[in-house]
């Protein structure tokens, strides 16, 4: 064929009078571009129909663009969601609507628009300025591969002379390019790892950059705690922050060289092959046409037999952050899991999370298997064929002969081309092929995008205060007939306003305590806090005391109603587990506080060490070596010191507002007493939820919830004295066994001497 489409343009040539070289490269170039405007239009119509195309529900948009996902439009007048996990709420009903290819509400990950604009996004991120680190590595790496493939070229010719030196029995000449073709490999495999030492470099500052940004994020506000507890969308954030980014921008990096690099190679080799070829006299065109077609054919074959490798690779990641997950678990309950006995169980969930990443992982090699079997096939041996076809047309159709006067009639001209050619088409093949496997790996790359770019999309969210969840429960709120929250987009709306009170006091007016799952817990609080107010919280368990310390520390967002606190919110919480931090024993003391902080607020170990002695634990610190001492404080402690501790921090802070959720539970009552009489002294008001009756005499007020959604706030005196009546009752009710108790130990001592009697009467006889 490339035989006849030569002649063809020959006799045209002649016949219309056009010099052979305009007309060969006019079609060269009609081709080219022919083939690039079949490539980029389905992309252009994928774009153009996009733009215009109505939704699901036949909807658009003001500016006629489609929603993006989780954004709600207007059809009838009723608010519809479009994102696949969303609720539709016609009528302020929510309903649940779920497919299974998102379980997010994204598509499933792949080389589309949503891919190119979040990478975009990415990148943004990655390569903030013009000028900054990343773009110098970035051109450093770039000059490093366009020298790479001058050099490849170079090799190739020079192999090609050593060659023909050899055809020519010509030592001096062959000896003198040996040893030049040794010297080029000095520069060329320092090159070679010169390329690899910057795709890390250069993939560390992308992830550098990225993990700043998603830190920043992710502390910003209560983020971590949000986006684990009130939003749905992120499971393993742990995962995606260190995992997912790291393959994203190595990913990144990698595919960089590994597009950059063959492009250099096509476009170069091209020229360099064309070159031989007119030397040799032989007609440029057949041979780049011949490629074009074949490599157009193993494209349009390995597109179609493609598996959805982002889409694997996605689910992979999410098994992989699973499993993890179920590790971090036992790990950080160990103790609890040894004294249940509980491995068994433990084991199971670990052998299932693995086994479900096996079976992923399989299911991929599977998938992967008939892929490479066919990618292999096209390129090892289709396209080999093909380069053998195009280096040997310009020997069969070349015109030239001998060009210095050599007595082989240009066999050894000819076996220099063929050997240059054979090389070139070799790194060209090469190049060709890392271009098309790249393919597989920016599908790849789809995947890990769509996971990065999905984490800082909800962080952003989260920390603005926009959350997604699926929210089963709103149905049956409102079905029950609670009318008070105001449902968007399938989930209640944070309505209630948080204000700075003046007067130091906290007070909620008319808030409703929801929890995340859109549960009415308690429908309306109203209370007021003044300092040296001391209230007491009781309930039966699961009755909202601790949402209420939630709400007021905004973690849980106000649904309704009106929350006042205090400027900056000196307020304190101490939780019944109480968490041990990283560092030395100083640390834990005037956590959150760092050393610095301590040191401004002028406090020094002096007044830890009084803190620790109000919580009775003065001893510690020579006990554990020291203020600088490091341990695992979590195991080291006890679980009444790990309490002791986390109390001292609040003499240590010494907060306006202290909220005490059961927080010395584990702590012998003397020693409790003893603290809250402190914390009292030290003139911080107490927010105490407890359920022990010991503690009510240090408190003004009780707050009581009845576990059905309603309350009573009252003053303590009356209930005070009534609990010590009933103190009083069952102390007379202890005296009164006293007697029988007596007369008990009489009998006691009187058997015991007659059993003392006998045995010395046994040993003498
Ligand atoms: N993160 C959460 N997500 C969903 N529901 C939650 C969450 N935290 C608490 N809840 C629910 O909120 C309700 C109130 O919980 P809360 O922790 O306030 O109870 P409590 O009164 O402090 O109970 P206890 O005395 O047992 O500590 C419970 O039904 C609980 O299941």
């Amino acid at each position: 064929m490339p035989n006849i489409m030569s002649r063809y343009l020959d006799s045209t040539a002649a016949k219309y009078n056009i010099p052979k070289e305009y007309l060969s490269r006019t079609v060269l170039g009609t081709a080219v571009c022919l083939y690039g405007i079949k490539l980029g239009y389905p992309l252009i119509q994928q774009l153009c129909t996009k733009t215009g195309k109505p939704t699901e529900n036949g909807v658009k948009n003001a500016k006629g663009k489609p929603p993006r996902n989780g954004t709600v439009v207007v059809a009838n007048g009723e608010d519809v969601s479009t994102n696949n996990n969303d609720l539709v709420v016609p009528n302020g009903k929510a309903v649940k609507r779920e497919t299974a290819s998102s379980k997010n509400g994204r598509s499933s990950p792949a080389v589309n628009q949503e891919f190119l604009l979040q990478l975009e996004k990415l990148i943004r991120i990655m390569i903030p300025r013009f000028w900054c680190t990343e773009t110098g590595l970035l051109s450093v790496h770039t000059l490093a591969l366009f020298t790479r493939t001058f050099l490849s070229i170079y090799v190739a010719s020079m192999e090609g002379q050593i060659v023909k030196f050899i055809v020519r029995r010509d030592i001096w000449n062959f000896s003198i390019m040996l040893l030049k073709w040794l010297g080029v490999a000095v520069p060329a495999t320092f090159i070679n790892s010169m390329i690899r030492y910057l795709e890390n470099k250069l993939a560390l500052a992308f992830r550098t950059r990225l993990v700043r940004h998603a830190y920043s994020l992710y502390f910003k506000g209560q983020t971590y705690y949000r986006v684990a507890n009130l939003d749905g969308r992120i499971e393993n954030a742990d995962h995606r922050l260190t995992d997912d980014i790291t393959a994203f921008t190595s990913s990144v990096a990698h595919l960089y060289s590994h597009l950059t690099k063959p492009l250099f190679d096509c476009a170069l080799i091209g020229l360099a092959l064309a070159q031989s070829s007119r030397r040799m006299g032989a007609n440029i065109i057949p041979g780049p046409l011949l490629a074009c077609i074949v490599i157009g054919a193993t494209g349009q074959i390995l597109k179609a037999v493609s598996p959805k490798f982002g889409l694997l690779v996605a689910e992979e990641a999410n098994k992989k952050g699973y499993l993890r997950s179920i590790h971090s678990r036992v790990i950080t309950n160990a103790e609890e899991i040894a004294f249940y006995g509980g491995h068994k169980v433990e084991l199971n969930h670990l052998q299932k999370a693995y086994y479900m990443l096996v079976r992923q992982k399989n299911h991929i090699f599977q998938q992967r298997l008939w892929y490479v079997m066919v990618e292999q096939f096209l390129m090892k041996y289709v396209w080999s064929g093909t380069g053998m076809v195009m280096v040997a047309l310009p020997i069969v159709m070349g015109t030239r002969q001998s060009s210095d006067g050599t007595p082989d009639s240009g066999v050894s001209e000819r076996t220099q081309y063929f050997t240059t050619a054979r090389n070139l088409l070799v790194s060209g093949a090469d190049a060709v092929e890392r271009l098309m496997s790249s393919y597989k790996e920016v599908v790849e790359l789809a995947g890990y995008t769509s996971r990065v770019g999905e984490m800082l999309d909800v962080f952003g969210d989260v920390s603005e205060g926009r959350y997604r969840r699926t929210a089963t429960s709103a149905t049956k709120q409102s079905s029950k007939g609670y009318d008070r929250l105001e449902f968007k987009d399938g989930l209640p709306v944070a309505k209630g306003k948080i204000i700075e009170s003046t007067d130091g006091s906290i007070s909620l007016i008319d808030v409703p305590v929801v929890t995340p799952n859109c549960d009415v817990v308690v429908p309306s609080l109203t209370l007021v806090v003044h300092p040296g107010m001391h209230l007491l919280i009781t309930g039966p368990n699961g009755c909202g005391k601790s949402s209420m310390f939630r709400i007021l520390s905004g973690l849980w967002p106000v649904y309704a109603g009106e929350l006042h606190r205090p400027k900056d919110c000196p307020m304190f919480y101490i939780p019944q587990r109480p968490y041990m931090s990283l560092g030395s024993l100083r640390d834990q003391i005037i956590y959150p506080d760092t050393v610095e902080d301590m040191r401004k607020k002028g406090l020094t170990d002096d007044d830890l060490e009084r803190s620790l002695s109000l919580v009775h634990l003065a001893q510690l610190v020579s006990r554990e070596g020291g203020w600088d001492s490091q341990a695992d404080w979590k195991d080291v402690l006890s679980g009444g010191e790990k309490q002791r501790v986390a109390v001292a921090r609040l003499f240590y802070h010494r907060p306006k507002f202290a909220l005490l959720d059961e927080c010395t539970s584990a702590v012998s009552i003397d020693v409790e007493s003893n603290i809250y009489q402190a914390a009292k002294d030290a003139g911080i008001t107490l927010l105490t939820i407890t359920h022990r009756p010991s503690l009510w005499k240090f408190h003004s007020h009780i707050l009581q919830f009845d576990g059905e959604g309603g309350w009573d706030l009252s003053p303590l005196d009356a209930k005070t004295a009534m609990t010590l009546r009933q103190e009083k009752a069952h102390l007379e009710a202890q005296l009164a066994d006293i007697p029988v108790t007596q007369q008990r130990l009489q009998v006691v001592c009187k058997e015991l001497a007659d059993e003392e009697n006998r045995l010395s009467s046994s040993t003498l006889n």
